[in-house]
């Protein structure tokens, strides 16, 4: 069987920081080992636990993220909480030479630039299901201070916005409960075409 058309696009995938994105990643790459490639980015951040270089990340110290910033290395970049990300050329290349889809996580910043390259992906953004809801799975991670806590629900709510501008993403999925956002997601994933969620109202207090 032929891939479908939209199989052979990137997918950039968005959303506030805790909404889930690494999560559906983790399922969507186990079920289907061979299918799909991350395209790993560049980060001056420190590795959290658990984290390895070049598959979670490329860690680089901020001096070499100037560099590649200088040398063109980058379809898109940007600070996001005091720390430079970036995804290379070269990496999404690399995923495209296995065969693979290639799969971008990135912030609404990054989503802009690449708007202005020839990349032409499918913009998938992953919405929580209310503030509330994001910022306790932000603390349930165990992996933020309250501070860095605070910082990532202020840059959520810039995410939430750019989401509610029209034309922004193609599709929305809500990941309210895990198991049926991730079937909705393995669809997309897979370059089917499928009806947009709407957007929550946002209105309550996180
Ligand atoms: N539908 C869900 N319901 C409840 N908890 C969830 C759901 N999806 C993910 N989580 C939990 O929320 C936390 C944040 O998820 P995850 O780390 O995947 O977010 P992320 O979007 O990748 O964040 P970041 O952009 O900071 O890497 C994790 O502890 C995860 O287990």
């Amino acid at each position: 069987m032929s891939p479908r058309a939209d199989f052979l696009r990137p997918l950039v995938l968005s959303g506030p920081s805790g909404v889930g994105k690494s999560t559906l990643l983790q399922r969507l790459f186990s079920e289907f080992p061979d299918k799909f490639g991350f395209s790993v980015s560049h980060t001056t951040r420190n590795p959290r636990a658990g984290e390895v270089d070049g598959k979670h990340y490329h860690f680089v110290p901020a001096q070499r993220f100037k560099d590649l910033i200088q040398e063109g290395a980058f379809i898109e970049h940007a600070e996001f909480s005091g720390n430079h990300y970036g995804t290379s050329f070269e990496t999404v290349r690399q995923v495209h030479e296995q065969g693979r889809r290639c799969i971008l996580d990135i912030e609404a910043q990054g989503v802009r630039q690449i708007k202005n390259t020839k990349l032409n992906p499918v913009y998938l953004f992953i919405s929580p299901p209310s503030l509330v809801a994001l910022r306790s799975r932000l603390q349930g991670r165990g992996t933020e201070t309250e501070a860095s806590v605070q910082k990532r629900l202020a840059t959520a709510l810039a995410e939430v916005a750019y989401a509610q501008e029209p034309g922004a993403h193609d599709l929305v999925i809500v990941n309210d409960d895990l198991d049926r956002a991730y079937e909705v997601f393995k669809r997309v994933a897979q370059g089917e075409e499928i009806e947009s969620e709407r957007l929550p109202a946002f209105d309550d207090v996180a």
